[in-house]
């Protein structure tokens, strides 16, 4: 094969970085068992979504995580015009995910944080510590968009002003410290511990789940619904962690409890994706390109 041919046969920056993300949310989703979320058992909590269903509008993502990552690279600088062009494309994304899906949200705060992500990542490439990128979309989060049309309130709108919480936008401002404090210390915890990469990953998942303040629990089961939450997800560390017998107990009774309440941890799920995109990063762009 020709250096030329060979050249136009590697895969850019942007296409990798929207493999990453896309591949982040079909291991997010595949991911099992997670308490009361759409995994390979069933659909948990939820009535209108199910994997086949998460899959399709994952893969209907890509090429809105790869307009994201190829805006963060021409317009190279971390100011307005980016803001809003992310802002725009991330619009056009949600209406991609519910013209796929038929009006379900799939992935709407996963949208959000990955989008920030990727154009956090393209921005300076040779930057890609989790913590360099988190700060960089954290930067982004932060300025305003001025062409965000007015919306009818959000269910995350309703929960911050009944309960006084964060929500998604706040985590994204703050530099997702659920993923850098949470999701990603214990992903690599557990996998120090020789725990099985699904075991780690599971056990990433009830790290975030046993801090965040999801707005998903909050509006469909309040603020109980939120303490079970955390002290189910706390109470399977506390045991052991997924692969341990009695951590496997606690986190069949987790299930059951967030069940009962009608209650999904989908925020703490969006997290999790987030903490794969950010571990995988760093090795993927250092890796020889064409590698992936
Ligand atoms: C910020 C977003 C998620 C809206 O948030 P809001 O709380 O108002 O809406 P909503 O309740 O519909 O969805 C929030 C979603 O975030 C996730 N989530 C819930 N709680 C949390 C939390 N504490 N932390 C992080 N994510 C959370 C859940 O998946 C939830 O479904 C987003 O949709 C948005 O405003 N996008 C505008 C387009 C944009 O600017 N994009 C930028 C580049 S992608
Ligand atoms: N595996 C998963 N299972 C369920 N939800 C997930 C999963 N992964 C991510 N999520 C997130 O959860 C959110 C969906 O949750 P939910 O259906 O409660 O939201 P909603 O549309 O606000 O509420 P409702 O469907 O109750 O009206 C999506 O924004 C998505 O990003």
């Amino acid at each position: 094969m020709s250096a030329f041919i060979a050249a136009r046969l590697r895969p850019s920056l942007a296409e990798r970085l929207a493999d990453l993300a896309v591949q982040a949310l079909i291991d997010e989703a595949d991911l099992s068992p997670k308490p009361a979320l759409v995994d390979r058992r069933g659909s948990g909590a939820h009535r209108d979504l199910d994997l086949r269903l998460m899959h399709a509008s994952a893969r209907a993502l890509w090429p809105a995580f790869h307009a994201m990552a190829d805006a963060g690279q021409s317009l190279a600088e971390l100011g307005q015009p980016l803001r809003e062009t992310i802002g725009r494309l991330g619009r056009e994304g949600e209406a991609r995910m519910l013209a796929v899906t038929g009006g379900v949200n799939t992935h709407r705060g996963a949208i959000w944080a990955l989008g920030l992500l990727v154009t956090a990542a393209a921005l300076e490439p040779v930057q890609a510590a989790p913590q360099q990128v988190s700060l960089r979309a954290a930067r982004l989060a932060r300025l305003e968009d001025r062409q965000m049309p007015a919306q009818a309130p959000s269910h995350g709108e309703r929960v911050r002003q009944r309960y006084g919480v964060r929500g998604a936008r706040e985590e994204a401002r703050c530099g997702f410290p659920g993923a850098l404090q949470h999701g990603l210390p214990q992903l690599r915890r557990s996998r120090a511990a020789g725990f099985d990469e699904n075991h780690a990953q599971l056990d990433a998942l009830l790290a975030i789940m046993a801090q965040l303040e999801d707005t998903c629990v909050l509006h469909r089961a309040g603020l109980e619904g939120l303490a079970s939450m955390q002290h189910g997800a706390r109470a399977v560390l506390q045991a052991g962690g997924s692969a341990t017998l009695a951590g496997r107990r606690c986190l069949k009774a987790l299930e059951h409890d967030l069940l009962a309440l009608n209650a999904s941890p989908g925020g703490a799920a969006d997290l999790l994706a987030a903490t794969l995109f950010l571990d995988r990063l760093e090795p993927m762009l250092g890796a020889p390109i064409g590698s992936l």
